[in-house]
């Protein structure tokens, strides 16, 4: 872990939290005209990550930051009209890391550790599918023959990478596939590298849908990760890519 860094709870786990419960919570933490600014802001902060991290008034690291203060800002709000009431009840997800209040203090959550949790489930709900729709919209366009298929979504996924790569942190010294790994260090699964390995998928620069008729062997398709901490939005991207594109094909070429 680099110094400096607070490492939060996050407490997704798909056997706890629910489809509805993560979308009700985006629905009432994104209510009216909130909502663009809110996304422009999570914009910032998505653009932030890999940017040289000072505070230079003008990069893109500073107005991430300044972006993550205003988001911070509204999930406080949020949080305290659900304490005292004021808010409309809602039995969401936001709810279920409230009703924590009561718990050990080892289990429950510190304000900003609810915060931290919004914040995730905002920036991977949104700027992950929109990105993945926007290279649905450009491979439909390169390539009319498709567009009857609803496998350009499994295919997008393959060649747009969304998210590239995503860390595991190793729990022991271990050796895999002869390099010797050190308790401690940062191990990156590579999903961009496994996507086009032409060992594992033929011709992989090529756009071809038709390569999901076959289901793919385990491990050589990660788009949304894989294992106990898969993601856990996959339904909600499918279904929102896929209302997407149908609106899109049956209405435009
Ligand atoms: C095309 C859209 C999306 C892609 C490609 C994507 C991809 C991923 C990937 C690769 C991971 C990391 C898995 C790992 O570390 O092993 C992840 C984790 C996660 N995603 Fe997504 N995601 C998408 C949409 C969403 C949506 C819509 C939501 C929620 C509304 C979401 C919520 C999460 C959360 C909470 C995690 C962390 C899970 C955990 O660590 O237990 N994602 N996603």
């Amino acid at each position: 872990m680099q110094k400096g860094f607070k490492r939060y709870k996050l407490i997704f786990v798909p056997t706890q939290i629910g489809f509805d419960a993560i979308c009700d919570t985006l629905m009432s933490i994104t209510d009216g005209n909130m909502l663009d600014e809110m996304e422009r802001d999570c914009k910032a902060v998505y653009d932030a990550t890999l940017t040289f991290p000072v505070m230079i008034p003008g990069t893109r690291y500073y107005k991430g930051m300044k972006a993550r203060q205003r988001l911070m800002e509204r999930f406080k709000k949020i949080i305290a009209d659900r304490r005292s009431g004021k808010a409309c009840f809602s039995d969401d997800f936001l709810q279920s890391m409230l009703e924590r209040d009561s718990y050990p203090a080892d289990e429950k959550l510190e304000d900003e550790e609810i915060m931290d949790n919004l914040l995730t489930t905002m920036l991977s709900g949104q700027s992950t599918t929109a990105t993945a729709m926007m290279w649905s919209v450009k491979f439909l366009s390169d390539n009319q023959h498709v567009q009857d298929k609803l496998r350009v979504i499994k295919e997008t996924l393959r060649m747009s990478n969304i998210v590239m790569w995503y860390p595991r942190i190793a729990s022991d010294d271990c050796t895999i596939d002869g390099y010797e790994i050190k308790k401690g260090w940062i191990v990156d699964v590579d999903a961009t590298y496994i996507h086009y390995d032409p060992a594992l998928h033929k011709d992989p620069l090529r756009f071809d849908p038709s390569r999901f008729d076959e289901m793919p062997k385990p491990y050589t398709y990660m788009p949304f990760g894989s294992g106990p901490r898969t993601c856990l939005g996959i339904n909600m991207a499918k279904v929102t890519m896929s209302v997407f594109l149908h609106r899109l094909t049956t209405g435009y070429t």
